[in-house]
């Protein structure tokens, strides 16, 4: 018989849920939307609603002249609307505007993105390049977040990558947002130069320190004959002396050889490209294990032919995935998990896909999930859950500072590495929009990790993260979740007005944080002012280095790691029709990540 707890954690809301109908159901948004199968075609409401779209957000920022300088969009039958979009999108590049530029990126028609993001405009440059040099942070983050599979390391005329750009205009945030995202820290443009090259010769004495941080191949000469330090001015060159004295010297590879390891790197850079053109297959990968199941497939154990390396691979049926029109939201799991690089939040390594299934092949959490520990163990002690909280506070913070709501937060969706560093994990299907979709119901997740605010439908942003985070709190020191009842209907209203029932036994300050996160009001909750900063300033936090908890400085309980079983799943049942079939090809899915090309 099923546990309380388990009745708790598996606690879904069921098709039928009493919950009110959305206002506007995705399935309207996105089959306004009339696609040809070779050219795009809209009809007048959508040119409308695309423009009313660009209004709406305008009219919160300060580019009130925006829409004036914007491109008018023709009618039906175009070929050209969507360059006419790509250019409007220039336009509000050029204008700084982040909430029109993610209105755009965010449109999709079938799975296909408006906007070309690696359009190269007529003074050849791409998007990314005119942001990067301009200075403007969250255009980049928003090219970042929302835009289909962005080339990071795109080149202009003179062979320059939008981090060249950023260094060389002392736009440190872009450039750290750019490495992050994957940039290449020694691509050489036209004239040999690095990005190191042009921050130290334009004298950008914090980006220099930040990139000598990053361990460049500071031997790199350009075509001159100079390295970075010998285009320095004499400040500069003392951050390169401060570097070397801090740098275990090793007897170097001769210049040479850099520059042999540069050119096999360009080499490396073209098969990038090629391979991610799609030669990662199903082929790559025999199955071993279920893992896990959620509510558009399984999630496998896997072994890479190859290397013998083990992951963890979700497989999305199209099938369903099509039907509920959740492509772009399946895209938005590939793209948030394909750049994002964190020390909590699972990476993705590959992604590609047969022609009735869509994988994603994901670092693998041998720890098990926080689930199954919190049923076999009941709870955990204050100081156990403090670290995981810390851990995925700060996962949670990363998200945020990329406008992404995890929104889906769980302990099913919070995995344990070999360490037993808990990562998040599932960044599908949660994203917005998708719980006012009424067919979307069934995988919302528990209803006890429901926030008021989405009980109620009045909107909600990233406090409900922070709500979230208090329901798992509560379950991780208490037991069972905040406001239980065996009762659905009862459980949504305790949710909604029920008294907070908090255990004396807990510290006085895990008890302040709880009722500080559970605050039902988001404006008035924990995190509402200041984000992630707020929470991390709490009393329950005094004494915490978070520069250490982001180093996995933290010691965890080490778990259980259980051996890999000896068996294997059919392809059949892993892959199923593996024939590659254009008509239920999704563009921009396939993925290799950087660092596993060689
Ligand atoms: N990287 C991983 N390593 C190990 N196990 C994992 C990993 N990712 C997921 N799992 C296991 O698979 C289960 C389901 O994963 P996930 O939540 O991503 O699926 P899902 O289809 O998105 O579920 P849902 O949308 O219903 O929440 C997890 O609860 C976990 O047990």
């Amino acid at each position: 018989m099923e546990s309380y707890l388990q009745k708790v954690l598996r606690y879904k809301v069921p098709q039928e849920s009493p919950l009110p109908a959305c206002k506007k159901s995705l399935d309207e948004e996105e089959t306004k939307y009339s696609l040809k199968t070779e050219s795009i075609t809209f009809n007048e409401s959508v040119i409308n609603d695309f423009h009313d779209s660009l209004t709406d957000s305008i009219s919160e920022g300060t580019e009130s002249n925006f829409i004036q300088k914007v491109p008018v969009l023709s009618c039906a039958p175009n070929r050209h609307n969507r360059s006419d979009m790509t250019q409007a999108f220039f336009t509000a590049v050029k204008q700084n505007s982040y909430e029109a530029c993610k209105t755009m990126l965010e449109k999709f028609t079938n799975g296909e993105p408006l906007i070309d993001i690696n359009y190269i405009l007529a003074d050849n440059e791409a998007a990314l390049h005119i942001a990067a040099r301009e200075g403007f942070l969250k255009v980049c983050e928003a090219i970042m977040d929302y835009a289909d599979s962005p080339q990071i390391n795109i080149r202009n005329e003179n062979m320059q990558t939008p981090l060249h750009l950023s260094c060389e205009n002392g736009h440190l945030k872009i450039a750290q947002l750019l490495a992050r995202s994957g940039a290449d820290l020694n691509s050489i443009d036209k004239n040999g130069n690095t990005p190191l090259h042009l921050a130290s010769r334009a004298g950008h004495g914090i980006i220099v320190s930040w990139l000598l941080s990053r361990g460049p191949n500071i031997l790199i000469k350009n075509n001159i004959g100079k390295t970075a330090e010998e285009v320095s001015d004499e400040i500069i060159s003392t951050l390169y002396h401060k570097y070397l004295k801090r740098t275990i010297t090793l007897p170097g590879p001769s210049i040479s050889e850099c520059l042999k390891s540069e050119a096999k790197r360009v080499r490396i850079n073209d098969l990038v490209e090629e391979k991610s053109k799609g030669q990662i297959s199903y082929e790559d990968f025999i199955g071993i294990s279920q893992l896990g199941k959620g509510s558009f497939g399984e999630v496998y154990l896997v072994s890479k032919q190859d290397s013998g390396l083990l992951y963890a691979m979700k497989v999305l049926r199209k099938e369903k995935v099509i039907a509920q029109n959740l492509i772009r939201y399946a895209l938005t799991e590939r793209n948030v998990l394909s750049y994002i690089r964190h020390p909590f939040i699972v990476s993705l390594n590959f992604a590609f896909q047969t022609s009735d299934k869509l994988f994603l092949v994901l670092d693998y959490c041998p720890g098990g999930d926080l689930a199954s520990h919190l049923l076999l163990e009941k709870k955990f002690t204050e100081q156990r859950a403090k670290i995981y909280l810390c851990e995925i506070l700060l996962a949670l913070e990363e998200l945020h500072r990329r406008d992404i709501i995890f929104r889906d937060l769980k302990p099913d969706n919070i995995v344990l590495d070999k360490e037993g560093h808990a990562l998040l994990t599932d960044f599908g299907l949660s994203k917005e929009g998708v719980y006012d979709n009424s067919a979307a119901k069934s995988f919302c997740g528990s209803v006890a990790y429901l926030a008021p605010e989405m009980i109620n439908r009045n909107g909600h942003g990233k406090a409900v993260d922070w709500y979230l985070l208090g329901v798992l709190f509560y379950e991780m020191v208490i037991g069972v979740p905040p406001y239980f009842s065996s009762n659905k209907d009862e459980l949504i209203n305790n949710i909604q007005r029920g008294k907070l029932k908090i255990p004396a036994s807990l510290s006085v300050e895990a008890k302040e944080l709880i009722k500080d996160l559970l605050q039902r009001d988001p404006c008035r909750r924990l995190g509402a002012m200041k984000d992630a900063q707020e929470i991390k300033q709490h009393v329950f936090f005094k004494g915490v280095n978070w520069d250490m908890v982001y180093r996995r400085e933290l010691k965890p309980p080490i778990p259980i790691i259980q051996p890999v079983p000896n068996t294997r799943i059919s392809s059949d049942r892993l892959y199923g029709d593996a024939m590659s079939n254009e008509s239920t090809r999704i563009k921009g899915w396939t993925f290799i990540a950087d660092d596993l090309i060689i």
